[in-house]
C-alpha cells in the first residue's frame, strides 16, 4: 500500500511513499538484530569508517538531496543547499569522528580504580519530523550507529524522500546490511510499532509535544530510554543597548526561517519599551520584502507551509490571536497560489497569557511584546510552560551572562541565533521535552554504562 506525498509549491500530489506496518517494523527490527553483534563488534574505526563513506557519497549527491528537500517540504532551495543538506554530511561526519574519540572513564582514589565501559544498547529507534528531514534523521542515527547500535528509523511520512534516498545510498556503498534499517509509513502506525517493540532498547524522538507525551507512555512500562526534543515557544529578548539595526536579518531568519517552521525559531519577541517602536517597524519593513514564493528559486527566503493540515492550523492560529484582540501588523494572508503559502505575519497587542503567546504555532507567525526593565524582560520570557531556546541582543555582556543564566530553557544565544556546535548539549525543558542531543551526550545515551572497580 501506499501513501501520497504531495508538493507544498503547488499542493498537489507529486510522489507516494510506502504505507508500512507492523510487518515491515517486525522485519526491519530482526534485520536490525541480525547484525548487531557483528556491527557492535567492529572497532569504532570501522564504523567511523562507514559513516565517513556514507557522509561522502551524500556530498557527492548534494544537489540531488537538496532538490528533494525542496520539493517535499517546501522550503527553500537556497537553505536545502547551502545549510540542511551540507548539515546532514556534517552529522554524520561529526559522529565518524565522535565514535573514535568515545574514550571509558577511569577513576583511581580511595576506593580503588574503576573503568566504565560504555557498552551500545542493541537496536534503537528514530522517530523524526517533516521540518528539517534528513538534517534531523541524520542527527540522530549518526550517534546510534556510531557507538555500535543497529538502527530502525522513521522519517516523517510528510517528507520521506531525502531519507529514503539515503537509506538507497547506503545499499549502494555497501552499508553492511541490517545496520541502518528505514520503514516509511504513517506515526501511530509504524511509529508506534517501532516505539513498543520490546526488541528496540531506546527511542530518540523529534516532533510534536503531544505525541512525545505518547512516545513517552508508551515506552514507560518497559522502562525504555527516550529522549523527547519536542516544540518550543522562544522568547527573543531585545534590549534598547542592543545592535539590533546591525542583526536586523539575523532578527528576522530567527523568526521566519523556513517559513518559522524550527523549534528554535524565536516566536515571541520581547522588546525594550524605549526602542519598541523603532523596532517594530523595521521588523515590519523587512518581513514585508522577504522573497517568498517558488522554493526552487534560488531567490526564495520563504517558501510555503509543509502540508495543507499544517496550513490550516497556523492560519487558524491568526484568527484566535485576532480573536484575542491581536493586531496583525503585517502579513497575516494566505497567498493567492496554487500552494500553501502565508505571508510573514507579526501581531502585537497581546498579554503573555493569551493562547497566542502560550501555544506554539510553528509557521511564519511572531507576537511583539514590549517590556520596561530587565525583570520584566525576564518574566515575560520565562511565562512559558515551554523551555527549548531563547536569544538575548544586549551590547552588556554582564547582563547578557546574567538573563542568560536566568532563562528557564535547554538553550541560549547571546546576539545570535542558530550558530551551532555539534559538541554541545542539545534539548529543552518543560514541554520541550527531555534529554539532550549532540556530541558526547546523544553517544551516552546510545550506550549503557557498566562500571568495573577493583582494589587498587
Ligand atoms: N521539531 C519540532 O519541534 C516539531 C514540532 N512539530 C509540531 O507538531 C505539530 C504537528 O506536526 P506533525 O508532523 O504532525 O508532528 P508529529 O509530532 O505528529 O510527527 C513527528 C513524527 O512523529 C511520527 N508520529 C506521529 N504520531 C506518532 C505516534 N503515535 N507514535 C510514534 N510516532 C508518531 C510522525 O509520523 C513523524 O515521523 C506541528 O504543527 C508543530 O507544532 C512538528 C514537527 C517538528
Ligand atoms: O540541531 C539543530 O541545529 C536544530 C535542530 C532543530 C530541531 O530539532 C527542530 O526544529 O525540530
Amino acid at each position: 500500500m501506499w501513501l501520497p506525498v504531495y508538493e507544498p509549491a503547488t499542493g498537489k500530489v507529486y510522489g507516494d511513499v510506502a504505507d508500512g506496518g507492523a510487518d515491515d517494523v517486525a522485519a526491519a527490527i530482526a534485520a536490525a538484530q541480525a547484525a548487531f553483534p557483528a556491527w557492535s563488534a567492529l572497532p569504532a574505526s570501522e564504523r567511523a569508517r562507514w559513516l565517513e563513506k556514507l557522509a561522502a557519497a551524500l556530498e557527492a549527491k548534494l544537489e540531488d538531496f537538496a532538490l528533494a528537500e525542496a520539493r517535499d517540504g517546501g522550503k527553500p532551495i537556497t537553505l536545502a543547499l547551502k545549510v540542511e543538506i551540507p548539515r546532514a554530511v556534517s552529522n554524520l561526519r561529526f559522529f565518524s569522528h565522535a565514535a573514535t574519540q568515545f574514550a571509558s572513564e577511569f577513576h583511581h582514589g580511595e576506593a580503588g580504580m574503576h573503568y566504565t565501559l560504555r557498552k551500545p544498547l542493541g537496536v534503537v529507534g528514530t522517530v523524526s519530523p517533516w521540518n528539517l528531514p534528513l538534517y534531523l534523521f541524520t542527527w540522530k542515527i549518526a550517534p546510534a550507529l556510531a557507538a555500535g547500535n543497529t538502527v530502525v528509523a522513521k522519517p516523517s511520512e510528510v517528507t520521506p524522500a531525502s531519507a529514503t534516498m539515503l537509506a538507497q545510498l547506503a545499499s549502494e556503498i555497501g552499508f553492511p546490511p541490517g545496520v541502518f534499517n528505514l520503514v516509511n509509513g504513517l506515526g501511530p502506525k509504524v511509529g508506534e510499532a517501532i516505539v513498543t517493540a520490546p526488541e528496540v532498547k531506546a527511542i530518540s524522538f523529534t516532533g510534536s509535544t503531544a505525541v512525545g507525551k505518547r512516545i513517552h507512555q508508551l515506552a514507560s512500562p518497559a522502562l525504555k530510554k527516550v529522549s523527547l526534543e519536542l516544540g518550543g515557544k522562544n522568547p527573543t529578548l531585545v534590549f534598547a543597548d542592543s545592535d539590533w539595526r546591525d542583526n536586523l536579518d539575523t532578527l528576522v531568519r530567527s523568526a521566519f526561517q523556513n517559513s518559522g517552521q524550527i523549534c528554535l525559531c524565536g516566536s515571541r519577541i520581547l522588546i525594550e519599551r524605549s526602542i519598541y517602536d523603532d523596532v517594530r517597524d523595521a521588523l515590519v519593513d523587512a518581513a514585508s520584502r522577504l522573497p517568498i514564493g517558488d522554493p526552487l528559486d534560488a531567490e526564495t527566503r520563504m517558501g510555503p507551509l509543509v502540508s495543507k493540515p499544517h496550513f490550516d492550523k497556523v492560519m487558524a492560529a491568526i484568527q484566535r490571536a485576532r480573536d484575542e484582540g491581536g493586531r496583525v501588523i503585517t502579513g497575516g494572508e494566505a497567498l493567492q497560489h496554487d500552494g500553501w503559502y502565508i505571508t510573514p505575519t507579526i501581531i502585537e497587542g497581546l498579554g503573555p497569557d493569551c493562547a497566542s503567546n502560550r501555544e506554539e504555532i510553528f509557521g511564519p507567525v511572531v507576537t511583539l511584546q514590549a517590556f520596561d526593565n530587565e525583570s520584566e524582560a525576564l518574566a515575560l520570557a520565562n511565562a512559558s510552560d515551554y523551555g527549548l531556546s531563547a536569544s538575548v541582543w544586549t551590547r552588556d555582556f554582564t547582563r547578557a551572562h546574567r538573563v542568560a543564566a536566568s532563562l528557564n530553557v535547554g538553550m541560549v544565544w547571546i546576539n545570535s541565533w542558530l550558530v551551532r556546535d555539534l559538541r554541545t548539549p542539545f534539548g529543552g525543558v518543560g514541554q520541550s521535552g527531555y534529554g539532550r542531543e549532540g556530541g558526547m551526550d546523544a553517544l551516552r545515551f546510545y550506550t549503557e554504562a557498566r562500571n568495573i572497580g577493583f582494589p587498587a
